[in-house]
């Protein structure tokens, strides 16, 4: 079957950049991403596209070349259903905050209310793609609800899950490692499989589109998230073990990651892994294995969850510590609230629980961060519901320079990898500051002996993932 009409619905994160990217390389294919949030979808419609509602290096030129040509954006989500061949989901599956697996499920009512819409809204068959995160199994909920509701009409499920990450989604989406297709096994599967790999087959080379059974694809999303998480809180807890034992854990990672069968990617020591799905499709695995009683399986993985939070607790610890066990009235800076560099998303942002912690503390916190907004950093206090929003805007200051945040500060925390901090003139920073003045690199990102140099009163101590 030759696809000339998509829909997607979502136009979030995934939704948005991957739509982007298809409507670019197939300009045959008319694409629609719809949405419930009207803010969002004219967001996507704006002019400025500087203000698209996803900050990603490179996307601006891929929605100014597709949009209005093949790429629309509505909130007419019926009509953009029913006008498809192939629908895709792409709706948010966050971690649920209320009930049955409340903290550890995923909470799938927004991808039953798509198979419930889809199923009203549409008078022909369609192939309906799973690309949110999904827990595995999720496509038979989604079959059942469409085969009882859809008036008869016939719906093929596939599962695509999106490998993506932010700040290099473009890159990510235009070379991927790997598209993973999975789909029913009999014929009819097999048809709907191969009309999505022509899509991806427009500029991704057929061998590194791999097909699979639909559980296989749906297990191989959270697997895949939980080996990179993985992987980020074994170096962190080998961080830990550097500060004690005087190896520097830069130099671990890279004497480690020479070794092929380790590789040298995904070992950066950090304050702690952010973002949205990590935590949230590892706490899903963890409860799926407890609910099939694979109590060494779900405690094994939820180790990886555990390491993490603990980093973030202890980067925080070492702030109180070095600042001779107080930061009352203290002014700390953060540089970075992102949970990476490159992107203005920071949900689950090391930062958000590391403010929180040192506010709990009675610290002043000033924060810079070169794409995230003061309302998106009060927001994010403001969702922990640990304190009132008068205490927030109390305690924490939004400023958007970065030498103004750091004057007459007590201490600079790195929380975000921001390029742009490595560059700041440090001395010109150090003399702002009040003394001894304190430097916590979260993300091992600055030039540590440099510093000392300039000024002595950057001691050794004051680092946190290395010592020289
Ligand atoms: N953010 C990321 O980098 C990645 C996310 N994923 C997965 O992709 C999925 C989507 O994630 P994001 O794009 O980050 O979420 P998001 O929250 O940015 O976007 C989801 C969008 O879906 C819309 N929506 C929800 N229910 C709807 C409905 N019934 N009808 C129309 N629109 C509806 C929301 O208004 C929102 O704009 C999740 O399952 C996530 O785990 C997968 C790979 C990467
Ligand atoms: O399912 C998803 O949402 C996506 O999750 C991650 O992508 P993302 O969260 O956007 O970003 P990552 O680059 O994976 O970083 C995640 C967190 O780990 C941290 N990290 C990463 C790598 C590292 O070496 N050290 C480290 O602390 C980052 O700073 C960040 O806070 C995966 O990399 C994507 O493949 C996946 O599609």
């Amino acid at each position: 079957m030759k696809i000339t009409k998509i829909c997607c619905i979502g136009a979030g994160y995934v939704g948005g950049p991957t739509m982007a990217v298809i409507a670019q390389k197939c300009p045959d294919i008319t694409v629609t991403v719809v949405d419930i949030n009207q803010a969002r979808i004219d967001a996507w419609n704006g002019e400025d596209l500087d203000k698209l509602p996803v900050y990603e290096p490179g996307l601006d030129k891929v929605v100014a070349e597709a949009r209005g040509r093949n790429l629309f954006f509505s909130t007419d989500v019926n009509k953009a259903i029913d006008e498809a061949q192939m629908v895709f989901i792409s709706v948010n599956t966050p971690t649920k905050t209320y009930g049955e697996g409340k903290g550890m499920a995923a909470d799938l009512k927004w991808v039953e209310l798509c198979a419930r819409q889809i199923a009203a809204a549409s008078t022909s068959d369609k192939i309906v793609v799973e690309k949110s995160t999904l827990p595995v199994r999720t496509a038979q909920a989604v079959k059942d609800i469409l085969d009882n509701t859809g008036g008869g009409r016939k719906f093929q499920i596939l599962s695509n899950p999106e490998f993506l990450a932010e700040g290099t989604a473009v890159e990510d989406l235009l070379a991927p490692d790997r598209v993973l297709i999975g789909g029913d096994p009999g014929p009819e599967g097999q048809e709907a499989i191969e009309a999505l790999v022509s899509v991806y087959a427009a500029w991704v080379p057929r061998e590194r589109i791999l097909t699979t059974n639909i559980w296989s694809s749906e297990l191989s999303k959270l697997t895949a998230n939980a080996f990179l998480a993985q992987r980020v809180s074994s170096i962190n807890a080998i961080s830990e073990l550097c500060e004690q034992t005087g190896a520097d854990v830069t130099e671990v990672a890279r004497a480690i990651g020479a070794d092929s069968r380790i590789g040298p990617k995904f070992l950066k020591a950090s304050v702690g892994f952010g973002g949205s799905c990590f935590q949230k499709d590892i706490l899903n695995m963890v409860y799926i294995s407890r609910s099939y009683g694979l109590t060494e399986v779900a405690d094994y993985w939820e180790q990886v969850i555990k390491m993490n939070d603990h980093q973030k607790a202890r980067f925080a610890k070492n702030i109180i510590k070095s600042l001779y066990n107080t930061v009352n009235g203290k002014k700390i800076t953060f540089l970075g609230w992102a949970f990476k560099k490159d992107t203005n998303d920071t949900r689950e942002s090391a930062a958000i629980y590391v403010a929180d912690h040192l506010i709990n503390e009675q610290a002043q916190i000033t924060v810079y961060d070169p794409k995230v907004s003061e309302e998106k950093i009060y927001a994010d206090l403001e969702y922990l519901n640990t304190r009132s929003p008068e205490e927030i805007r109390r305690l924490v200051k939004v400023v958007y320079d970065p030498y103004e945040a750091c004057l007459d500060a007590h201490a600079v925390a790195i929380l975000t990898e921001w390029d742009e901090f490595v560059d700041y003139d440090w001395q010109r920073i150090y003399e702002a500051m009040l003394k001894p003045a304190k430097v916590f690199d979260g993300r091992n990102i600055l030039p540590h002996e440099e510093l000392r140099t300039m000024a002595s009163a950057y001691s050794p101590s004051e680092r946190q993932y290395s010592n020289y």
